[in-house]
């Protein structure tokens, strides 16, 4: 069994609606432990977009990284996403955080997600379901990153 820590996006259509979708459909196929708050956050990438809601899961499956990352990719397409840009506006993003203490470098999986550390969007929900679960590592990194962030703020909405 597996932990898996999961950052999930929705800047398109009703992003609550969106959100709950993803984290019932999830639960369908692992076993859903933690989810955070819901974030309204700036969009970050350079792409001029709508703000983001921003959420992070904590999952235990049986499931093997590959089979995690195709049940993310499943869940994407079933709330239909598209991709018309490169970090553009997006109906459901799934992105795999870290699974236990795996590292994964391949053409399709790379774990700890590379950009997790630089992302407050994500380690800001992250910290708050998980502030023992971040990579030993990071753990000092995570300290400084994780601040009061205007881009980040944490709403009231109910999944
Ligand atoms: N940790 C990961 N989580 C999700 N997808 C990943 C991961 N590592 C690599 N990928 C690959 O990234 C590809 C592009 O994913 P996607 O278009 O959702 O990127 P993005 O979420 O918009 O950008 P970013 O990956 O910078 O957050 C996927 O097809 C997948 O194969
Ligand atoms: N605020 C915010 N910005 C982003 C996000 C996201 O989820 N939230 N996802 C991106 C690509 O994964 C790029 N930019």
């Amino acid at each position: 069994m597996s932990t898996i820590y999961l950052s999930l996006g929705s800047n398109i259509g009703d992003r609550r609606q969106q959100l709950t979708d993803a984290v019932r459909l999830l639960g369908e196929q692992a076993q859903v432990k933690k989810v955070s708050s819901v974030y309204e956050t700036a969009p970050v990438g350079g792409v001029e977009q709508d703000d983001f809601y921003n959420i992070c899961v904590e999952l235990e499956s049986e499931q093997a990284p590959e089979e995690i990352l195709a049940m993310c990719q499943a869940i994407e397409s079933q709330l239909n996403r598209v991709r018309i840009v490169h970090w553009g506006p997006r109906t459901i993003d799934l992105d795999i955080l870290m699974i236990d203490d795996y590292v994964i470098e391949t053409e399709d999986l790379k774990v700890p997600h590379p950009y997790m550390l630089e992302r407050s969007f994500v380690l800001i929900p992250l910290a708050e379901i998980a502030p023992e679960a971040i990579h030993p590592k990071a753990k000092k990194m995570i300290k400084e990153l994780v601040h009061e962030d205007k881009e980040v703020r944490k709403t009231e909405v109910r999944l």
